[in-house]
């Protein structure tokens, strides 16, 4: 069984969103200490490194993390590689037969130092949403921090793949994947009342 780990190792100091909890595990208790066993604590953000975002991350009548159906993160999978364009739309994605095609995942390879949080990345545009329902599609997962830039307040990406009924996977390292179908297992932890959680996503080649 050939698994690709396509998530973000998780560690202090690795790239989390400007101003956001900085990641940290550190061993609440040693063997020492406890005579037994040594215990750890984490303290991340809901969105660190590899993760989904709930729709409640940006609506507040929206789905919790412990309302989402988990077969949206398990299941058949196609890789495609739009490399390094600004944004993605449409009209980008009108050359790929996508029939058959739940989940859906883009390399931009536009995150090009993972140790760094990026200034610019490629992101999603409005009319992606209803065209990728349209496909059939209700996952798409990408390579960057968000499917909206940064600085964006209105969210027009979330917001248009929502509306749509197309969920989000984000910060997935891909550098190693090919185009194809792959089966993905990225499922988030049962964090009641979240907006978001780290997920270990892995593909497999079918
Ligand atoms: N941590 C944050 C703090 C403030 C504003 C945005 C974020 C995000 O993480 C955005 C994100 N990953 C997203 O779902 O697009
Ligand atoms: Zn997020
Ligand atoms: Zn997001």
């Amino acid at each position: 069984m050939c698994l690709i780990d396509i998530s973000e190792p998780l560690r202090a100091g690795v790239a989390g969103w400007p101003g956001d909890t900085p990641f940290s595990f550190t061993l609440n208790w040693t063997k020492e200490e406890t005579g037994s066993v040594n215990v750890g604590k984490v303290i991340f953000s809901t969105h660190t490194g590899t993760h989904i975002d709930a729709p409640f991350h940006f609506d507040n009548e929206g789905q919790k993390v412990h309302e989402l159906d988990l077969s949206l993160y398990v299941g058949p999978c196609r890789v495609i590689h739009l490399f390094d364009l600004p944004s993605i739309g449409a009209h980008d994605l009108a050359k790929y037969n996508l029939a058959g095609v739940e989940r859906l995942i883009i390399r931009t390879d536009s995150w090009k130092d993972r140790s760094v949080f990026p200034t610019s990345f490629t992101y999603i545009r409005p009319d992606l949403g209803s065209y990728l329902q349209k496909q059939g599609i209700r996952l798409l997962g990408l390579d960057v921090p968000s499917v909206d830039l940064p600085d964006s307040k209105e969210l027009l990406g979330h917001h248009s793949l929502h509306q749509h009924g197309v969920h989000i996977l984000e910060g997935t390292v891909l550098y190693q994947v090919e185009e194809g179908d792959y089966e993905l297992i990225a499922l988030p932890l049962p964090i009641e009342g979240a907006d978001g959680s780290l997920v270990r996503a892995v593909l497999r080649k079918i």
